[in-house]
């Protein structure tokens, strides 16, 4: 029977540990990290995680800022908006709550943003310093897991690592890190997606799968081996009948994995709260590496 990785549990930890670290700030600096968040549209999920983020600001002590538009807007009408916040000396870091209506190109908008404010880690300046292992900001759902790992003294040193799922923000950026010469990577990384021809082959060998594709209750028990490390970072929005009208559904079937892993993420409560604590770490980062904060 697996143990829990309590993600909400270390997340908890992590911000009790930045909030200290801000108190601090403030005896010598004026003013506290400032995040900046743009939420374009008015999806239930965005929403709810935009406004989660505002709230884990002020638990931390930081200043934080809703920036939203409708879906309607223009892509120049973002791009200056990027341009100010680029230049405002009151801003540390910000982020561009992803996906974006179809009238704006993703891409565009990414290398708008200053690499020093890119707090989500997704700029390919970053994203290329991330791959050089040189110093920069990890996208937060990696790190969170990253994180989780070290916390729970998991070995990943020479492990074989399966990863589901080849998202630019995700399930790419886990590859790269996890065969990283630094804690905790040095592992061996496949890594699987939709022209993969037999995933149940490389999950059976696995020593860690991290799932991060979207399907709800994939991952099977039968398709891990026993005393595998399972993380889960699938989150969907299932329809029921409870009183919210949905529940959320991660890409493990918890109950027939958790009776063969050695370790488990719940959703919730496992990979998101890590992902929303590592995006305060990276604003702090921010923060003290700016030069407009004295
Ligand atoms: N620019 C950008 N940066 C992101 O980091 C980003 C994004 N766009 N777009 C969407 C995804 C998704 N994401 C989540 C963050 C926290 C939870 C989270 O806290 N989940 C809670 C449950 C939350 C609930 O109750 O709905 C949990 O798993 O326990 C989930 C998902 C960040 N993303």
């Amino acid at each position: 029977m697996a143990e829990i990785l309590d993600g909400l549990k270390v997340s908890k930890e992590i911000k009790a540990e930045i909030k200290a670290e801000v108190e601090k700030i403030l005896e010598t600096k004026r003013r506290a990290p400032h995040l900046v968040a743009i939420l374009v549209g008015n999806n239930g999920a965005s929403k709810a995680y935009v406004n989660a983020k505002v709230k884990d600001c002020e638990e931390v002590g930081f200043r934080s800022t809703l920036v939203k538009f409708p879906s309607t807007v223009s892509e120049s009408e973002l791009l200056e908006k990027i341009d100010e916040l680029n230049k405002s000396k009151s801003v540390d870091g910000f982020i561009v709550q992803l996906p974006l209506p179809k009238q704006v190109d993703q891409e565009k908008i990414i290398l708008a943003i200053d690499p020093r404010k890119d707090v989500d880690g997704f700029h390919p300046e970053n994203f290329g310093k991330m791959a050089l292992e040189m110093d920069t900001f990890l996208p937060a759902t990696p790190f969170g897991i990253l994180t989780l790992l070290e916390r729970y003294n998991i070995e990943t040193k020479g492990k074989d690592c399966v990863i589901i799922g080849r998202s630019k923000i995700v399930g790419r950026p886990m590859s790269i890190l996890m065969g990283r010469k630094d804690f905790p990577g040095n592992s061996t990384v496949t890594l699987t997606h939709s022209y993969t021809k037999d995933i149940e082959e490389y999950t059976k060998k696995a020593d860690i799968v991290i799932t991060a594709l979207g399907d709800p209750h994939f991952l099977k028990g039968e398709m891990i081996k026993d005393g595998a490390v399972i993380i889960d970072v699938g989150i969907t929005r299932v329809d029921d009948d409870s009183p919210k009208g949905y529940y959320l559904a991660g890409d493990v079937d918890f109950d027939s994995c958790a009776e063969k892993a050695s370790w488990i993420t719940p959703v919730p409560g496992g990979v998101g709260p890590m992902t929303r604590a590592m995006l305060m770490k990276n604003t702090i980062i921010a923060y003290k590496t700016s030069v407009y904060n004295d």
